[in-house]
């Protein structure tokens, strides 16, 4: 398969009356880290709802690997979410009633995993610094480690594309490093990372950036 990429031309929002984004034409290639800045209410996580294919734009259009995804119906966006994208995001996406280990591997069953998966299981919680804590309640946990499981998710999914909303908010310098870490090898691995971010030092870990303008109001 091609080198993931993501492509969007140029973008609008409107949500509730207003407009809530305007990005120009972007592309979010393999391997790189692409940080979204910009001002509270620029529009930075509406940008990363709408290249993760969970909000359409209004006007523009998004694709993946070189496909408009414009058309494509929810089964297909499915697909996407489930095979090729992790989303870590504010609000964590996380199932509070299940353990790190069945958040982190997607999974309620009790069937056990491979011993390859389980080996990699191990190695990325060590790596998120939550080893020996894979039996915990999700509910249990603090705020920055639930951002920890959340961020755990993208090797064990081998993910092409992975959004992150804020990923280092409410960490400790340690665990801010570890995230910036984390994303960092997503990239070298070839995934496309898109972080929306007011981090300084996340911001100083991208690639690139784009800053976005708050739309003016009529
Ligand atoms: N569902 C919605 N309906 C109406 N307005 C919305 C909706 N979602 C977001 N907005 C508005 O869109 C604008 C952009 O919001 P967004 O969350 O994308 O900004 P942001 O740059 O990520 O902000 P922050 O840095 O504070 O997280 C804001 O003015 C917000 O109030």
């Amino acid at each position: 398969m091609a080198q993931p990429l993501i492509e969007s031309s140029a973008l609008t929002m409107q949500q509730g009356g207003r407009t809530t984004l305007t990005a120009p034409p972007l592309a979010f290639p393999s391997g790189r880290i692409h940080g979204l800045i910009g001002a509270s209410g620029s529009g930075k996580t509406t940008l990363l709802n709408c290249l993760g294919l969970l909000l359409k734009p209004t006007q523009g259009t998004v694709s993946v690997d070189g496909k408009d995804t414009s058309g494509w119906r929810e089964a297909r966006k499915l697909q996407f979410w489930r095979d090729r994208a992790a989303f870590v995001f504010q609000d964590y996406g996380l199932v509070p009633d299940w353990t790190v280990l069945q958040n982190v591997f997607l999974s309620d069953k009790k069937k056990a995993p491979t011993a390859a998966l389980a080996e990699k299981l191990a190695e990325t919680l060590r790596l998120v610094g939550l080893e020996g804590r894979q039996d915990a309640l999700v509910s249990t946990l603090s705020g920055g480690e639930k951002q920890r499981v959340s961020i755990a998710r993208a090797p064990i999914k081998d993910a092409a594309y992975l959004f992150a909303d804020e990923p280092t908010a409410s960490l400790d310098p340690e665990n801010r490093a570890t995230v910036i870490r984390l994303l960092r090898t997503a990239a070298e691995r070839g995934a496309s990372v898109v972080v929306a971010t007011h981090d300084e030092e996340m911001i100083s870990a991208c690639d690139e950036t784009t800053r976005l303008h708050t739309p003016p109001q009529p």
